[in-house]
Formats: C-alpha cells, sequence, structure tokens
C-alpha cells in the first residue's frame, strides 16, 4: 500500500479546473518531485494532502485513511505525522528562531523546557543552524529562513515532508545547498517526502521519481532517468526551458533579431 496515494483527484474554483483526474502514489521512504509550470495546481495538490482543501472528485488516502472522510480530531493525528515547509519559509517574524521551532513542540507535545531545547538543538543542527537560536527571521539571508522552516518542520519527528517551492528566490548555490539539505533529512530521517519546486538541477538531486502536471493532469511520473528520456513534447520543452512548443496555452512572442533587440 502507497503512504500517499492519489486518486483520480480533481479540483476546480468555479469555472477553472486545476486538477483533473490526478492519480500519484507515494511509498514509504519515496521522494517524489512534482514539476510544472505556474499555475497548474502543484500548491493545490499539497493542499488537498493536507486536507485543507477537499476534492471535488477523487481522494488523498495517507496511511489508507481518506483525508476528506476523517473526522476533526483524525485529520489532526494525520497532520501530525506531516511537516510541511512553506514557500517562502512563512516563520513567524516576531520570534526568535528557537520559539519558531519550539512552536508546534509546544502545542503539540508534553515535553519540559530541557526537553524542548534539546529538540530544537537536534533539528537547527541537522538542518546546518545550530547557534542562530536567538537571531530573528529578519537577521537571516533567505536559504537560512528556509532551513529554519526545514528544522521546524521536522521537530515532531513527522513521516512525511511536503516541501512547497523550497527554492524560490535563492541564488544558484544556495539552491544546491537546500537540495543537499532536503536529501540529508531523507536519508537521516527516512521520511516520505514531496517536493515541488522549478529548479531542475535539485528535482534530478532529491528525486527518486519526477511527476509533470500539465493542464491539470500528470502526465509523467517516472524515475529521473527515464524523465529526461521521456520522448512527450512538453516534458522535452519543460526540460529545454525553451518558450516554443506546447507547454504555454498563449504563443510566445515572436522572437526578435538580436540587432533589433539592441536598436
Ligand atoms: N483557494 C483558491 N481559490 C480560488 N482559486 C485558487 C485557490 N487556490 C488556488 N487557486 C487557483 O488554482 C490555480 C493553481 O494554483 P497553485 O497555487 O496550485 O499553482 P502552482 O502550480 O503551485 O503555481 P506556482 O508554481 O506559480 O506556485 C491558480 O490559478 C490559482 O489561482
Amino acid at each position: 500500500m502507497a503512504l500517499i496515494d492519489v486518486v483520480n483527484l480533481s479540483k476546480a474554483f468555479g469555472p477553472k479546473v486545476v486538477l483533473s483526474n490526478v492519480n500519484l502514489q507515494v511509498q514509504e521512504g519515496e521522494s517524489l518531485v512534482v514539476l510544472g509550470g505556474s499555475g497548474t495546481g502543484k500548491t493545490v495538490l499539497l493542499r488537498n494532502i493536507m486536507g485543507l482543501l477537499t476534492p471535488d472528485s477523487g481522494h488523498v488516502a495517507v496511511e489508507g485513511k481518506i483525508i476528506a472522510q476523517l473526522s476533526r480530531e483524525e485529520l489532526f493525528n494525520v497532520r501530525q505525522s506531516i511537516g510541511m515547509c512553506f514557500q517562502m519559509a512563512a516563520l513567524f517574524d516576531s520570534m526568535t528562531v528557537f520559539e519558531n521551532v519550539a512552536f508546534g513542540l509546544r502545542r503539540h507535545m508534553k515535553a519540559t523546557e530541557a526537553e524542548i531545547g534539546a529538540r530544537v538543538e537536534e533539528c537547527l543542527t541537522m538542518v546546518g543552524m545550530k547557534g542562530t537560536d536567538k537571531l530573528k527571521p529578519a537577521e537571516l539571508s533567505g536559504g537560512m529562513k528556509r532551513r529554519v522552516g526545514f528544522a521546524r518542520a521536522i521537530a515532531l519527528k513527522p513521516k512525511i515532508l511536503l516541501f512547497d517551492e523550497p527554492t524560490t528566490g535563492l541564488d544558484p548555490v544556495m539552491t544546491d545547498v537546500i537540495g543537499r539539505v532536503i536529501l540529508d533529512l531523507k536519508e537521516e530521517l527516512g521520511v516520505t517526502t514531496i517536493t515541488i519546486t522549478h529548479d531542475l538541477k535539485s528535482a534530478f538531486e532529491i528525486a527518486d521519481r519526477i511527476a509533470l502536471l500539465f493542464r491539470g493532469e500528470c502526465i509523467a511520473c517516472e524515475k529521473p532517468s527515464e524523465f529526461k528520456v521521456n520522448p512527450h513534447p512538453v516534458i522535452q520543452q519543460f526540460l529545454r526551458g525553451d518558450a516554443d512548443g506546447p507547454f504555454l496555452q498563449d504563443p510566445p512572442p515572436p522572437k526578435r533579431k538580436i540587432q533589433e533587440a539592441h536598436s
């Protein structure tokens, strides 16, 4: 049985169909990377997995439990097993790094201050942020903020980690650092991960399998080596990062000659 099972998932907002019959299975310990153009429903997929959105049809099951059918208490328990790493880290600006990482522990665990302190230090060490506990988010770089967000997400020892565009806005070197941190977390903690990214280099490093969403449908979900050579024109255009091809709904502006562009 897959740990995360997305079955014929469809979701629309008014007339806008965002996800249409999406099927994805993620096995325990596996790392799935979800690619897709802007606005193709990648975040909507994660929000359905977390039970923050309800499918119009189809379902998401986590450990065999259909998310949309759970009671509040059951959903709360399933969410405890999922660590969410939000786009741009989403830290509480008024709190220190320590308080940000301790936040979930204080709310969900009956632990002494010493136990909380030890767990916060352990999590910060795991993401290479030891010694930053007294800093405020404003004092951190973008990459450091993401790592603190990861530390907060792993604090409650989740079985599943969801990363929503963990490298957006970071330079290529920091993007690589974040990719390595995700790999380390997966290996050290044995967690199952779903990562949404636009960064192909990290995608190929992190993924056991890569899925591509296109116009609401999942058009591929396969090993990186298979994905790379999949002849589907949308996949090949996405890999090339080329404006010409079937990927864009509207045709791209015509290519101008270099001379014209500089005149
Ligand atoms: N709660 C909502 N109400 C109405 N429309 C929504 C809602 N959530 C998402 N959408 C729409 O669904 C579409 C897909 O959004 P989503 O955030 O999943 O895209 P994405 O693939 O994650 O894009 P990006 O890569 O740009 O972050 C968008 O057009 C968005 O406006």
